[in-house]
């Protein structure tokens, strides 16, 4: 039987990372084989993209095209053989993030991106998103506390991330039944029965 495909979405310091690792061991306790994985990146190519996205500045096309190239690499190399094989993969962030920061962030028209995702995986959609929704200032003071040194996205003003949040709930509110909100500004315990009781709803 075809695995199940897990993404997790938010903005910048939202605690998507943060709790990858716990939602990959709950599954694999329920008795899944999981691969752990993420975009930009996943592969060794798509982890050189990352690094050119993250870092290099570019046009507002050349960031959508990139991402999807290295999406197109990720799909190829590991999320399609493993779902064939009936591994689950969780992901953190896929094509929902492009229509947040290039689309929302950036202003790339929505049709751009629909072609791309038509194009690059008409067949694949995530079985289920984690949408991890904080305030702005919740994720900016975790960031300023964790004292990480920012990359292009998170160096982005509030205005940008606010676009991006907008984006998200645009997004979530079009596909209730996949994307669920989870409320990231609470404790990491009550995030964590979130998590736990959107999987049983959703994956039983
Ligand atoms: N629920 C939470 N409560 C308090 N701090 C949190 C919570 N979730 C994440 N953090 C902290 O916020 C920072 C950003 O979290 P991270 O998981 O890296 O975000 P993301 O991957 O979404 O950018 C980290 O230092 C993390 O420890
Ligand atoms: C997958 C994807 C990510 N991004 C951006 C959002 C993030 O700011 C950045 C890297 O994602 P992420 O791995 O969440 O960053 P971090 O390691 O800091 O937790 O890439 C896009 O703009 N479009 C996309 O399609």
């Amino acid at each position: 039987m075809r695995g199940k495909f897990i993404t997790l979405e938010g903005i910048d310091g939202a605690g998507k990372s943060t709790h990858h690792a716990w939602l990959v061991a709950e599954l694999q306790r329920r008795g899944h084989t999981v691969v752990q994985t993420r975009e930009p990146g996943g592969t060794p190519l798509g982890e050189k993209l990352r690094e050119l996205l993250l870092h290099e500045p570019m046009h507002l096309e050349t960031e959508a095209l990139l991402m999807f190239a290295a999406r197109r690499e990720h799909l190829a190399q590991v999320i399609e053989p493993a779902l064939a094989r009936g591994d689950w993969v969780v992901c953190d962030r896929f094509t929902d993030a492009s229509y947040a920061y290039q689309g929302g962030g950036r202003g790339l028209p929505w049709a751009k991106l629909q072609a791309l995702e038509q194009w690059v995986h008409p067949h694949v959609s995530p079985d289920l998103t984690l949408l991890f929704d904080v305030p702005l200032e919740v994720a900016q003071a975790r960031m300023a506390a964790a004292a990480r040194e920012a990359d292009r996205f998170e160096q982005e003003k509030m205005d940008f991330h606010a676009r991006v949040r907008a984006a998200y709930h645009a997004r979530a509110a079009d596909e209730p039944a996949r994307i669920r909100v989870i409320d990231g500004s609470r404790t990491l315990d009550q995030v964590k029965t979130q998590l736990e009781e959107t999987i049983a709803s959703v994956c039983s």
